[in-house]
């Protein structure tokens, strides 16, 4: 065994010991009680058929029978009631363990989710810990089939070591081959786990945009049927070639794996045969040998086998601890964000460039936005204006310089504590196919149930929200109920808007909020926009700058740098200035 072996296996029985200890018991109970098993079938027939061909006392046979029966009966039946409280925390533990990768997955660093290397793994470890391996479930079947046919075997071979040392060597050439067999089988389903995460993503990807009523606009009108379904047939095509080689494989190894076991049993039935003829052993011993020497047999090889098993479903289950091990390379802060309703940001000297990019998306950015105030970012697409509030928000760390929020350096301040700062509406926003409650309170249940209502009303969705029969309860989306409803884009922006005011958090972001609202939508929430954000600090990006008029400060981003900073009354006069020229570029459509 390998040390990723003991690693795994140590790994997750850490977690069994911590969780639920009573697991080890119940497993070690059925390990001893499997172990016994085979020798009472292995002991009694002897003894049975020694009678019969001897003395044949009816009394002490009918003794040997039920004794033997009430044995098997007995051992079987705990085995049974251990297993089945095993399997009841095998579930628990299927959903622990899943329950811990989900919560990775969304605490890890953001930009590990935008990695196709770390998302490659994800698929493997939920792959590893699924099928491949039967989860706790598998290894802990590789551990009692283990140590269950250790403790056999060791019986078993203090009864054949007074028979002969030929029965051994039968069994054992028997068993080298079947190993090698076995590890062969192994590295063939080891090559197909390795290979398909690729091939796996890619075809449930098509599958996943054939589900998403979503993309039906675009793939009808773009004609994409043709272009989709060959992608899909594509990965398809190699899904079935991977696991028809697996198959393929595993069939020819399976065959040669029968004939070796046949030809191990006719030489032990010959040997044995031979020696009970010319009267070296009782039929009784004849019996118990051939048992013996097939309970060694199957003891050995399961052994070995098992052990080749656990080699490979640990190898799996590593997937899944390399993925809970992946290093989040942000800083991870401590400090407590103190109560805090009007917080002063400042950005100095940012510089950023994404992840595994060496070109800067944002270079030496200086702005501080005073406590309450509105400053709206304008710029030309990609001039890095999403990017600055992702640093913000701490999706990324800034590359060179810091952001402080009431003087303290962000990346200090320990990570969920800040993210209560912050109400963000992305561009990208997603709502969930969950009720309108629940997408606009997102498990937060601290707000009277009236202030969704003044939200509503606020954000413009209150008359939408009374056509529905079922009110704020109706569900958005039709994944998983008829009556769910489709909103359109703007009233999307709208429930977006309003979950973000829900949050109530003193620093509001607004990523172009009124993109998809019909203008008077758009002007309602220009006249809201203080009552919605009252005197919180508020950021607003937008291509429309007739919303900077209501904003206390601009900044126009160029070039991935602030180009100019002020007031609407400043920059509209700067001759050649950037903002006074998207201005009149606007401007002159309206007159
Ligand atoms: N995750 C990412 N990885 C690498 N580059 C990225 C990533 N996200 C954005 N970029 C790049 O960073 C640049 C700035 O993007 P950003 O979204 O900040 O621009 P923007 O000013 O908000 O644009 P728009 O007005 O179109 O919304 C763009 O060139 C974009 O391609």
């Amino acid at each position: 065994m390998n040390k990723k072996t003991w690693k795994t296996v140590g790994y997750f029985y850490r977690e069994v010991c911590k969780e639920k200890p009573v697991y080890i018991v119940f497993l070690l109970f059925a390990i001893l009680l499997m172990a016994i098993l085979p020798f009472v079938n292995i002991l009694f027939p002897r003894y049975i058929i020694d009678e019969l061909l001897g003395q044949r006392r009816v009394e002490v046979l009918a003794r040997l029978v039920v004794a033997m029966v009430i044995l098997n009966w007995a051992i079987q039946g705990l085995i049974t009631i251990f297993e089945r409280e095993n399997y009841k925390l095998d579930h628990w533990f299927e959903q622990y363990f899943d329950k811990k990768f989900v919560l990775r997955s969304m605490e890890m660093d953001f930009e590990h989710t935008e990695n196709p290397e770390v998302l490659n793994q994800s698929n493997k470890a939920r792959d590893g810990m699924g099928w491949y391996s039967g989860g706790l479930l598998g290894l802990s079947n590789c551990f009692k089939e283990i140590v269950a046919s250790f403790i056999t075997l060791l019986g078993v071979m203090v009864i054949i070591a007074g028979a002969s040392p030929l029965l051994f060597i039968i069994a054992l050439l028997s068993v080298a081959g079947g190993s090698y067999i076995v590890s062969k089988m192994n590295g063939l389903e080891i090559a197909t786990f390795n290979k398909g995460p690729q091939i796996n993503r890619a075809f449930w990807y098509i599958h996943d945009i054939l589900g998403e009523s979503r993309y039906g606009k675009d793939i009808r009108l773009y004609g994409a049927k043709r272009m989709l379904t060959r992608k899909g047939e594509e990965s398809f095509r190699g899904l079935y070639h991977l696991f028809k080689e697996l198959e393929d494989g595993k069939r020819k190894w399976g065959c040669l794996s029968a004939v070796i076991a046949m030809c191990e049993g006719i030489g032990i039935y010959l040997y044995l045969g031979y020696l009970a003829v010319i009267e070296k052993i009782t039929i009784g011993q004849f019996t118990m040998l051939i048992t013996s020497a097939i309970a060694f047999r199957t003891g050995l090889q399961n052994m070995i086998t098992q052990l080749q098993e656990l080699e490979k479903k640990t190898g799996f289950m590593g997937e899944y601890i390399t993925f809970m091990e992946y290093k989040d390379a942000m800083v991870k802060g401590h400090r407590k964000v103190p109560d805090m309703s009007h917080p002063r940001i400042e950005f100095k000297n940012v510089s950023f460039c994404y992840p595994r990019t060496e070109q800067y998306v944002l270079k030496n950015i200086d702005l501080t936005i005073e406590p309450g105030e509105h400053l709206s970012v304008v710029g030309l697409n990609g001039a890095g204006k999403t990017t600055f509030i992702k640093l913000l928000c701490r999706m990324y760390d800034v590359t060179e310089g810091e952001i402080l929020v009431n003087g303290v350096n962000i990346q200090e301040y320990e990570y969920d504590q800040y993210m209560k700062l912050l109400s963000v509406v992305f561009q990208d926003f997603k709502l969930f196919s969950m009720s309108i409650r629940d997408n606009l309170r997102m498990g937060n249940w601290e707000k009277e149930a009236e202030y969704l209502e003044v939200l509503c009303e606020l954000s413009g969705i209150k008359e939408k929200v009374d056509s529905l029969p079922n009110g704020l309860d109706t569900l958005i989306f039709k994944y998983f109920d008829e009556e769910g409803i489709e909103p359109s884009g703007g009233e999307q922006q709208k429930i977006a808007i309003a979950r973000a005011i829900y949050k109530d958090a003193p620093v509001v972001v607004l990523d172009e909020p009124t993109a998809a609202l019909d203008p008077v939508a758009e002007y309602e929430i220009y006249k809201q926009f203080d009552r919605l954000v009252g005197g919180k600090t508020a950021v607003y990006i937008s291509h429309r700058l007739s919303s900077c008029k209501f904003c206390d400060k601009i900044a126009v981003f160029a070039e991935h740098t602030l180009a100019e900073y002020g007031t609407h009354d400043e920059l509209v006069k700067q001759p050649e200035g950037i903002y006074a020229e998207m201005f009149q570029a606007q401007a002159q459509y309206y007159v």
